[in-house]
């Protein structure tokens, strides 16, 4: 479980995060949305350690993440995995070689050890024979495959995924969705991912936190959003003509 608590951060004059407080449990998908610049990644930084708050607290599994030392920070890194937005697999080495890596920074492992390890692994999110392929060879779909791969290698306790399927296809994208929500559920992780793509929100935002220029402005669920009377939760989502037209279609529906 992840706690946050009063969560500020700023740069200079600009207050980005304003007393964020909110929660997330093992073994859901958590989704941070709002618009660019409301300061989901900034947010995102902070509980993975690269950027320090000023005030407030992120506590994992109840250790309150500034409080520990060194050690412990390595120790509770290894227990993260990450999926960037552009998927961030090294050229120059085979998919095989990409997923091994975080086993090489943080196991000690002999090298056949990470081999059937990251073997495994990369059967789970369906890549059985691309061990030996380069990064270039795969398509977009198979590259985040590939990143979702070396983000559970190491069995982490916390997933984080920064725009997961941006620039993928809507067909692949709700397949990747999909599948970090499987593996979350699989592995009991508590996974956090930053999206502004409402086909997420409705596939797999199991807990939702909205924010709107670095404020907690809501949090519920898919089953919650589209019946909140929030105003900017509400321009958000229907800032599209076809969610427009869902939420008339569940309006009708209930009356
Ligand atoms: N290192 C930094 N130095 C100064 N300002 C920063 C820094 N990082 C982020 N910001 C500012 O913080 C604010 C929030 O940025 P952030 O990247 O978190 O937004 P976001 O919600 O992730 O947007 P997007 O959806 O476009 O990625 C922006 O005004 C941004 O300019």
């Amino acid at each position: 479980m992840i706690e946050v608590n009063n969560l500020h951060k700023s740069f200079g004059d600009i207050h980005v995060l304003k007393g964020i407080t909110t929660s997330f449990l093992p073994g859901q998908t958590n989704l941070i949305i709002g618009q660019s610049g409301s300061g989901k990644t900034v947010f995102l930084k902070c509980l993975l350690g690269l950027i320090e708050p000023e005030e407030g607290t992120i506590s994992f599994n109840d250790a309150i993440y500034s409080e520990l030392s060194v050690n412990e920070k390595r120790d509770l890194r290894s227990k993260m995995g990450m999926v960037f937005q552009g998927s961030a697999l090294f050229d120059s080495m085979n998919i095989q070689e990409n997923v091994m890596f975080p086993l090489r920074m943080f196991t000690k492992m002999t090298l056949s050890e990470m081999q059937d390890r990251s073997n495994e692994v990369l059967k789970r999110v369906n890549l059985p024979d691309a061990h030996k392929k380069k990064p270039s060879e795969a398509s977009g779909g198979m590259q985040k495959r590939v990143a979702i791969a070396r983000a559970i290698v190491n069995n982490p306790k916390y997933l984080f995924c920064d725009e997961p399927n941006s620039g993928l296809d809507p067909r692949t994208a709700i397949v990747i969705d999909n599948l970090i929500r499987e593996i979350t559920d699989e592995y009991n992780i508590t996974t956090v991912i930053n999206s502004h793509d409402m086909n997420s929100v409705m596939e797999i935002g199991e807990k939702i936190v909205f924010l709107k220029d670095g404020v907690k402005e809501w949090e519920g669920s898919k089953k919650t959003i589209f019946k909140t009377d929030n105003q900017a939760v509400t321009n958000f989502v229907y800032s599209s003509e076809l969610f427009k037209k869902v939420r008339q279609m569940y309006i009708e529906e209930r009356n």
